[in-house]
């Protein structure tokens, strides 16, 4: 039984991740990172991909004291399980993710990754191998229910999120748009890779909910399962 897999990303209003030079901006506004932050602190792992990492060096740390606070009570870590989707294992050995806040590692890569770049990694994380080109998400999530995985929450980017679009293997999706302009035909967008094509692949979505946060909108969407997920 695989785990309860949500989508959390922030999109600008003309529905982009980043700019076309895909370094880490603010889109999202003040509510809406505390409200990252908590659902976070509630998930059992977060997961991004290499892309994300190379890009934004994130630490995916809970910030919040509070929250940070209430994970210590249920005798849990300060940080949820850190999950990097790495198929060449090309995440810097001095990356935040490995470094900054306690908790958890596992980079996830593939049967191709090199062993020496494996070797300069397994010293602050768990290495999962599995895929022949890219990480085969479905034996991970597998794997992560033996971790005791319950919720999982994907950051990001688009092209993590496409590939559990078309694994079927997204729950929920969380969209915040937030109150500014981007542009560029190939900055990233919320889910890039290769794309659904025909109108009966579209993975289609049932809106839970609806708000205004900071100077945007936020919209929580639940993936329908239908026949071929
Ligand atoms: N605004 C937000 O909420 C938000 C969140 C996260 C990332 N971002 C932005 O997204 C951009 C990074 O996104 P991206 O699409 O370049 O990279 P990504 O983070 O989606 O990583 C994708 C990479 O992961 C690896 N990978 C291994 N196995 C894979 C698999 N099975 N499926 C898919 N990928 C697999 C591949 O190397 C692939 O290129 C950055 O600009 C970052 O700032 C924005
Ligand atoms: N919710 C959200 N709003 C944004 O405006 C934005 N740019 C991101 N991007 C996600 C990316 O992964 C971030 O870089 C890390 O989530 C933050 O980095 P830290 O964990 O604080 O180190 N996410």
């Amino acid at each position: 039984m695989r785990p309860f897999v949500f989508v959390n990303l922030a999109m600008s209003a003309d529905g982009k991740l980043s700019t076309i030079e895909r370094r880490q901006i603010k889109i999202s506004g003040n509510d809406d990172f505390s409200r990252v932050d908590m659902i976070k602190s509630d998930a059992d792992a977060i997961m991004v991909g290499i892309g994300t990492v190379l890009a934004d060096n994130p630490s995916l740390t809970v910030k919040s004291p509070d929250n940070i606070a209430k994970r210590k009570n249920k005798g849990l870590d300060q940080n949820p399980l850190r999950i990097v989707i790495d198929s060449n294992a090309k995440t810097p050995p001095d990356a935040d993710i490995l470094h900054k806040g306690e908790g958890p590692r596992i980079i996830a890569v593939s049967d191709k990754a090199p062993q020496e770049k494996i070797e300069a990694l397994n010293e602050y994380a768990d290495i999962f191998v599995g895929g022949e080109e890219k990480v085969d998400l479905e034996t991970l999530m597998e794997a992560l229910s033996e971790y005791g995985v319950k919720t999982l929450m994907v950051e990001g980017g688009g092209t993590l999120i496409w590939s559990l679009f078309k694994s079927g293997l997204v729950d929920e999706i969380y969209t915040c748009v937030g109150n500014c302009i981007i542009g560029g035909e190939n900055a990233p967008t919320p889910v890039d890779g290769e794309g659904f094509i025909k109108e009966d692949e579209f993975p289609k979505l049932e809106l839970l909910s609806l708000k205004k946060i900071d100077d945007g909108a936020l919209m929580r969407w639940k993936v329908v399962k239908d026949k071929k997920h």
